[in-house]
């Protein structure tokens, strides 16, 4: 029987990817590329209904995030959507140093670069979206060569590859999702870190270790508030933490929770309407 891939497209006014895409990828969707003025969303037949798209689509509008959308919903047979969406990955340059290259692109890297070779497939964290640039950026800045490194909600396990070729000596990269679990293995692999990333699929009460130097975080404002406690606990004393996946509003929920968990601002990014916080303990 041939396998049927839906295909969404989406126009909105503003068109920002970015946020659309964050939102989007939330729902478990297979794929995103973007156009000259809509983004296509992919996913397999029957995992996800044009109302879920919907839905989440109206809750960025109440929150005036967009102003209008409109969603078309068209069936593929057999598409390959991870090429159409290849199609629009480029070269990217976070700072002067870090460069995250996909894998079906070319790049001759400069003297001094650190170059991270990525295949996405269905996991967040290509390096394009803000809050994992300005995660990269923070990691460039604050980390210590041979920390111990935690990477919550690690995705493609982006931020856990520039941690180890940033010098870490040993970092956990884990998430809830099993597509990141096989993905983050093949991407450590791929940039030969395999043996300083360890990926893992499970919560982060399960994480036994509680001797972090540094803690990076990239998920949205709710999980950073529920699982608030169980990051102080994994943390050392004077260890860093990074916290993004955070919208401009979340700024005073954010450092008040964390404040009173005895963490203190040392740092502040936003990129967009997009930001991220570096606390000490
Ligand atoms: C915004 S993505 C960040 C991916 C990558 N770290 C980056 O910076 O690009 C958030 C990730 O957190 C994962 N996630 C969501 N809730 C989680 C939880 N409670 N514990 C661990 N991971 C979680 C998602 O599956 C997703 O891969």
């Amino acid at each position: 029987m041939k396998k049927s891939y839906k295909e969404f497209l989406i126009t909105s006014e503003p068109l920002n990817v970015e946020i659309l895409s964050s939102v989007l990828w939330e729902l478990n969707i297979d794929g995103i590329s973007e156009e000259i003025n809509c983004i296509k969303v992919f996913t397999e037949d029957q995992r996800i209904t044009e109302d879920q798209i919907k839905n989440a689509l109206e809750e960025l509008k109440k929150n005036n995030l967009i102003r209008t959308y409109d969603v078309q919903e068209n069936v593929l047979y057999e598409k390959n959507w991870n090429e159409e969406w290849e199609k629009s990955r480029e070269v990217l340059h976070i700072t002067d140093k870090i460069v995250i290259k996909p894998t079906f692109k070319e790049y001759e890297s400069g003297e001094d670069e650190i170059v991270i070779t990525l295949d996405p497939k269905m996991s967040f964290g290509t390096g394009d979206h803000a809050t994992t640039k300005i995660c990269v950026k923070f990691l460039g800045k604050y980390l210590q060569p041979n920390s111990n490194v935690l990477d919550v909600g690690s995705g493609t396990a982006i931020l856990s590859i520039v941690a180890a070729k940033l010098g870490a000596s040993k970092v956990v990269a884990f998430d809830i999702d099993e597509w990141s679990l096989q993905n983050g293995k093949e991407n450590a692999k791929l940039n030969s870190v395999d043996n300083i990333v360890d990926v893992r699929m499970c919560e982060l009460r399960d994480i036994a270790e509680r001797n972090f130097d540094l803690i990076v975080a990239n998920i949205q404002r709710n999980i950073l508030l529920e699982l608030s406690s169980e990051i102080s606990n994994r943390i050392n004393e004077s260890g860093i933490l990074i916290l993004s996946g955070l919208l401009e509003g979340d700024y005073q929920i954010i450092t008040e929770k964390y404040s009173e968990l005895g963490f203190k601002e040392i740092d502040f990014m936003q990129l967009d309407e997009w930001i991220g916080i570096v606390f000490r303990k």
